[in-house]
């Protein structure tokens, strides 16, 4: 695995940074040109581990050039990605600088030379705790506090651990010891981070699906089956599982088919069964009244930073507000869609007040016809409103939470 590798990471990194694409979605026109699923492996965990150190790359390269360089020189990608390999992933010094030397030939090959010997040879390290992009520090302090700005950066530098969600909730301990992992609330089983998912006990029957324990709260308040109820943007499904092994009527839609085919496998492998509709929520409505409703918006997806760094440098102010738009067209429409009596759960995996408590304090004005139910029970991140907000801060001994705003509303009988 060489140069080409490299060359995919820069051309992802180019993807999130310039053009603002999510690195996921970036993924398979960068890694087009390579031979195999190890190579790919091998640039998304380069490109990765580079969003999680960014600024502080950026610090030691600044600290060994007399000019800085700017924000998209070559030489700068190619110093970032040749250090990373270095300080963060093992990488032998020239192993990493002679796959990334070639990126630059007929340019700034020698700068990047000097500067990367500058650099390893001095023994210098990373921080142990990396630093957040200064946009990024700003608006979370703003919104959350010192201490939250503090943890995201501690959960940055950890990877984060494998969750489970069981299908049967009654068997809890059962796997938490077949799998030799921890339960920290029903039907949920903790693992450490790198486990190799396909591997383990209970993947090929469908015994479990992966998770994260945030992300498992929003279906668990609908509690046991009463009737049907909507997956309004569904896929690739970790809700709709939960739905239909509770004993719901599901019907899952998400307007992705690729996103859908995951969740149509994902419904054969564990045996559960919804109705999948392939539909975008701004046209799309049911034929008559459901009795529950869980809105998963799309969003910014800012809490999930742990899994997807570029999240860190993507969302701004314009994509904050360009999803919050989205999000209360989705929710205002799906709230004619509830029998009266019924209750609707609006989630988003954002650490971005807009997203969250902004949004449901300006439906419920909006709404007369809806109430706020409090969230009471066991859940991690219970407001003083009744709402759940969840932050890295929490369960921080434990392996941390993704960042999640959740939301349970009645419409008025
Ligand atoms: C947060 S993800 C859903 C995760 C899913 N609920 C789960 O638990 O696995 C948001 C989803 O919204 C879908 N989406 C975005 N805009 C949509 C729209 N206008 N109509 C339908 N689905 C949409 C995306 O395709 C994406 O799958």
């Amino acid at each position: 695995m060489g140069t080409a590798s490299r060359r995919a990471a820069i051309r992802l990194l180019d993807a999130v940074l310039r053009r603002g694409e999510p690195l996921e979605a970036a993924l398979a026109s960068a890694t087009r040109a390579l031979p195999g699923g190890p190579d790919r492996g091998l640039a998304h965990a380069i490109a990765a581990e580079t969003l999680r150190r960014l600024p502080d790359l950026d610090a030691l390269i600044d600290s060994a050039t007399k000019q800085r360089l700017p924000d998209d020189a070559k030489a700068r990608f190619a110093l970032r990605i040749a250090l990373v390999q270095v300080l963060a992933l093992g990488t032998p010094p020239h192993a990493a600088i002679s796959t990334v030397l070639p990126l630059v030939d007929g340019g700034p090959r020698k700068l990047v030379h000097g500067v990367f010997s500058t650099i390893t040879k001095s023994g210098v390290l990373l921080p142990e705790i990396p630093a957040l992009p200064d946009a990024t520090e700003a608006r979370w302090e703003e919104n959350w506090g010192e201490e939250m700005v503090e943890a995201a950066a501690h959960a940055i530098a950890a990877p984060p651990p494998l969750d489970l969600t069981l299908a049967d909730s009654s068997a809890t301990q059962e796997w938490a010891e077949k799998l030799g992992g921890v339960s920290l609330l029903p039907g949920h089983v903790r693992l450490p981070s790198g486990s190799a998912v396909m591997e383990l006990q209970g993947f090929d029957e469908g015994a479990w699906w992966v998770q994260d324990l945030a992300a498992s709260i929003p279906a668990r308040l609908l509690g046991e089956g009463r009737g049907h109820v909507l997956d309004l943007c569904a896929a690739p499904g970790g809700k709709t599982l939960q739905l239909a092994a509770a004993g719901w009527t599901v019907t899952a839609i998400d307007q992705s088919e690729s996103r859908l085919a995951r969740l149509s496998e994902n419904l054969e492998r564990t045996n559960q069964s919804a109705e999948v509709v392939t539909a975008d929520l701004r046209e799309w409505a049911p034929k008559e009244p459901v009795d529950a409703i869980l809105v998963d918006a799309p969003c910014s997806a800012s809490g999930i930073f742990r899994r997807h760094p570029d999240v860190l440098y993507r969302v701004r102010p314009a994509i904050i507000a360009e999803m919050a738009e989205l999000q209360r067209v989705i929710l205002t429409r799906a709230a004619d869609w509830l029998k009266p009596g019924g209750t609707l759960v609006y989630a988003t995996c954002s650490l971005e007040p807009e997203e969250g408590e902004n949004q449901i304090a300006a439906f419920l004005d909006q709404r007369p016809d809806y109430a706020l139910v409090p969230i009471t029970g066991v859940w991690p991140g219970i407001t003083d409103k009744g709402t759940i907000r969840t932050l890295p801060t929490m369960l921080a001994k434990e392996g941390r939470l993704d960042g999640f705003f959740i939301a349970m509303l009645q419409r008025k009988g």
